[in-house]
């Protein structure tokens, strides 16, 4: 058993691979023999995590992932004075291993409640064991509201595998959770189909861990996965071999800037910058300068040589006092076959007349915001795109979930939150380029490469101007010679750090991630 992050390489498996490797690991060992290993490690685990619980409190499920929780229980119950089974399912439609887990707890003397502990207290514990990778429903009824108790709780919570009512592999809470027959407000139960007030209600004092088996899975990194799982710890429980067999779908990026310059290199040989955008509308006295701002002053702590800013806003001024190293030139002077161009942020509708030259003549291209706007409206753009990966030119889109719907002609971001893996691969599929889509778990695809899933980060990344910061970043790593889908992945990577760095108590604006980079 160990951190899963702390892994020298971290990856994540599909629920289909999982399954495989269940079954053949399974098929070498005598019957339940697997589920024991499970239940034996959850106890140590437990123990390792609340060593002074008051209270255990177990809640198993209709499945396996419940069979695991009364494994655990047999072990428990020998060394702690209090562990608590409910168990939510129906004897008659229990899968054999977890019937015999169940009739073992039962025979072992595991104390089974109807209803969980009355007072759950800080530093008493919860084990989630109601779904794993079988969940294919939200959690109603009964089963909703011990969820929705044990999330809400101080005391310290355990899900097995994998939180429960999460789709492990898209990370989304599958839908429908917390509109069952009751519901919660202020910690009481209340009767009555209550809008869903609880889902993101997590106690400050809680601690949660979720103990996976066999192999990662993904959608623990990503979306609604990410604060649902807490810390998260893999037991392969023994099956490493068959995990190593099965080729994985995903791995978690950990790909670092590697900024090795020559000592005798001058500011030409770092790689030069384009930041295009900031426009302006003189009627309503807007600008969007300081997208480009921040996307340029990224490029320069990123380490490029020299940064051009192109801004379409005529009116704004064509110097920075307070970043004075960015250079105000339009693109008609720069030489673009020698440039990283970084378009779109805030380049509003303006950054359209460009677009088509820079798709022409820049080999390095990175898209953000308002370019990939543009793009999604385009088809000779998406055309063009595609001549681009032809040619061997690189180019990285960074959307954002709405962005990334309106690139693949979706609804709303929520359409691309439902799946945000195979969003990433389609819209690889579709544009032919590297792709960096934006939120919760950031994932990088590009043509013929894994998908990486980004593990820094954290809600404070949610302010305006970050992902212009982004942008510019990744263009700078590119302009140092790095390819496009490490550039993105080490940018994503240090970009997310940068937060998980800053000092909690002060605030993180975009400009400060810029000069941390
Ligand atoms: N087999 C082993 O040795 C090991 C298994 N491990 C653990 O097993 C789970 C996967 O087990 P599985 O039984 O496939 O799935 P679940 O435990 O998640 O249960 C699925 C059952 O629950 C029903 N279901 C699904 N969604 C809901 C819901 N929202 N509400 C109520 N019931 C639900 C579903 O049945 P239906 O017929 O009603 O659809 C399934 O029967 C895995 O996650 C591990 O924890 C370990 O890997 C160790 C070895
Ligand atoms: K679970």
């Amino acid at each position: 058993m160990h951190r899963f992050l702390s892994a020298p390489v971290a990856v994540c498996h599909s629920i289909e691979a999982t399954r495989l490797i269940e079954a053949t690991a399974m098929a070498d060992l005598p019957p339940r023999a697997l589920m024991q290993r499970a239940g034996q490690s959850l106890a140590r685990f437990a123990l390792a995590v609340a060593p002074h619980a008051r209270t255990i409190w177990i809640a198993c499920g209709p499945g396996n992932n419940g069979g695991d929780g009364m494994e655990a229980a047999i072990h428990l119950r020998r060394l702690h004075p209090n562990v608590v089974v409910t168990w939510f399912g129906d004897m008659r439609q229990l899968p054999s291993e977890a019937k015999q887990a169940l009739e073992a707890a039962m025979e072992a003397g595991v104390t089974f409640a109807i209803q969980p502990p009355d007072s759950l207290r800080p530093g008493d514990l919860c084990i989630d064991a109601l779904l794993g990778i079988g969940a294919n429903r939200a959690p109603k009824g009964k089963m909703n509201e011990w969820l929705q108790l044990m999330r809400s709780a101080p005391s310290d919570l355990i899900s097995v595998d994998v939180p429960s009512g999460l789709d492990a592999e898209s990370g989304v809470l599958l839908p429908n959770m917390g509109f069952g027959e009751t519901t919660m407000m202020a910690g009481i139960l209340l009767p009555g189909a209550l809008p869903d007030i609880t889902r993101s209600v997590k106690h400050p004092q809680q601690r949660r861990y979720t103990l996976t088996f066999l192999s990662g899975k993904p959608g623990l990194l990503t979306g609604e996965g990410i604060d649902l799982a807490g810390e998260i710890w893999l037991d392969p429980l023994g099956a490493e071999t068959w995990v190593r067999a099965v080729q994985p779908e995903w791995t978690v990026n950990r790909s670092k800037p590697k900024r090795v310059v020559d000592h005798h290199a001058h500011k030409g040989a770092r790689g030069d910058v384009v930041i295009v955008g900031g426009a302006g509308d003189a009627q309503k006295d807007h600008s969007m300068a300081g997208a480009c701002t921040l996307a340029g002053a990224a490029a320069l702590h990123g380490g490029a040589g020299r940064v051009y800013m192109h801004l379409l806003d005529a009116r704004a001024p064509r110097n920075n006092p307070l970043q004075p190293e960015l250079m105000y030139r339009s693109i008609r002077d720069l030489d673009l076959q020698k440039v990283t161009a970084v378009c779109g942020c805030g380049g509003g509708d303006a950054v359209g007349t460009l677009i088509p030259d820079l798709f022409t003549d820049c080999k390095q291209l990175v898209l953000d915001a308002d370019a990939l706007n543009v793009v999604a409206t385009d088809a000779a753009l998406r055309t063009l795109l595609q001549y681009r990966a032809q040619m061997g030119w690189q180019t990285v889109m960074t959307p954002h979930p709405l962005e990334a719907a309106r690139l693949l002609g979706r609804k709303d971001a929520a359409e691309v939150q439902a799946n945000r893996l195979q969003a990433v691969r389609e819209l690889v599929d579709v544009f032919e380029c590297v792709v960096v889509l934006k939120g919760s778990g950031t994932l990088i695809a590009g043509p013929g490469m894994p998908c990486h899933i980004n593990v820094t980060g954290n809600s404070r990344l949610a302010t305006a101007g970050t992902g212009d910061v982004l942008a510019g970043f990744i263009g700078a790593l590119m302009a140092q010679g790095m390819p496009a889908f490490e550039a993105a992945c080490a940018a994503v990577r240090r970009h997310g750090e940068v937060a998980d760095e800053w000092p909690t108590a002060t605030q993180l604006t975009a400009l400060d991630v810029a000069h941390r980079l």
